[in-house]
């Protein structure tokens, strides 16, 4: 169930925190979720974020929890815009509003970018989500609640995952997740957070991106208790589409890989054994084309200065 409304937060209104004072004018509501809803801002150095406020509730101050870890991670990893911005409360009309600033993803789920850019994009899509897990599960969390909403891609090819919600410690139980990506429910192993669980849920993702109606019919064929990772990976076998990511997604089903590193590194070499794409293609003989042309024109000048 989405957050209400929050009163105040309008276009315009500027959101100050009362511990550190950071300022965040309200632009525009980007989304409901069900712990709080995200507004476009701008901060006072003119730069777009996403700021997520909500009631007092328990799952906001987890998801900052999870940010705060994985922030610190990425400062030590050298990153220089981490994806958490600033974490603090607003205090408006006698209440105290808890909220964090992060950065802003223009970007499109992942199965709206595959749709749209072509499925080979698969590829690089898939190597930015691995990069983003693996530096996840480094900080000490899974993202448990992965699913093609909370995975999104820039027109730059980035990604970003949102909505830390379902992110759980290693160790832990997974209490957000979603029917197909979780891996329970295919009998393929508990609940309990390890890489594995992400690395299940992203197998499943691309399953569902690219044959929804071979995933749907299967499921529906299946009582509870015989559905099994052998019926994905069968399913995977026959997507045209995923031939390149067969071994990998193979293995991310049965949950044979050690850790998201070494699942990175997997798929990246698959990614490298990929031909090159139309595109490059199309440029190749572009580049071919002119060079002919070059040679036809120096044939020519050449005749006509001998003449
Ligand atoms: N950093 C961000 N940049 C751009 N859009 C964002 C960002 N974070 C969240 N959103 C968008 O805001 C909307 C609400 O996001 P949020 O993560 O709170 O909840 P949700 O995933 O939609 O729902 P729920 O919390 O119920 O699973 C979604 O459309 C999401 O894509």
């Amino acid at each position: 169930m989405a957050a209400p409304d929050l009163p105040g937060f309008t276009p315009g209104t500027v959101v100050t925190g009362a511990s550190q004072g950071g300022q965040y004018t309200i632009q525009s509501l980007i989304g409901r979720g069900s712990n709080g809803n995200v507004y476009l801002v701008r901060t006072a150095g003119g730069q777009q974020a996403a700021l997520k406020a909500g009631p007092e509730k328990p799952e906001l101050k987890a998801e900052v929890e999870v940010l705060a870890e994985l922030k610190k991670h990425e400062l030590d990893r050298g990153s220089r815009r981490p994806f958490l911005l600033d974490a603090d409360r607003f205090k408006t009309d006698g209440r105290s509003v808890p909220f964090y600033v992060m950065k802003f993803v223009r970007g499109v789920p992942i199965d709206a970018y595959i749709r749209k850019y072509g499925y080979r994009q698969i590829g690089a899509a898939g190597l930015g989500l691995l990069d983003r897990l693996s530096g996840l599960h480094q900080a000490g969390f899974i993202f448990g609640d992965l699913k093609p909403c909370h995975v999104l891609v820039e027109e730059s090819g980035g990604v970003e995952l949102v909505d830390y919600g379902g992110a759980t410690s290693i160790g832990g139980n997974v209490k957000q997740y979603s029917g197909w990506y979780d891996r329970k429910y295919w009998n393929a192993g508990s609940r309990t957070a390890d890489p594995g669980y992400d690395l299940f849920a992203f197998a499943v993702l691309c399953l569902h991106v690219f044959d929804e109606r071979g995933l749907r019919r299967l499921d529906a064929a299946l009582l509870p208790q015989t559905r099994s990772p052998e019926d994905l990976v069968q399913l995977a076998g026959k997507i045209p589409a995923l031939r390149p990511f067969e071994p990998w997604l193979d293995r991310a089903l049965r949950g044979g890989f050690v850790n998201s590193r070494e699942a990175h590194a997997y798929w990246n070499a698959l990614c490298r054994r990929l031909p090159a794409d139309g595109r490059k293609g199309a440029s190749k003989l572009l580049a071919a084309a002119f060079c002919g042309s070059l040679l036809l024109l120096a044939a020519v000048l050449y005749t006509v200065l001998s003449l």
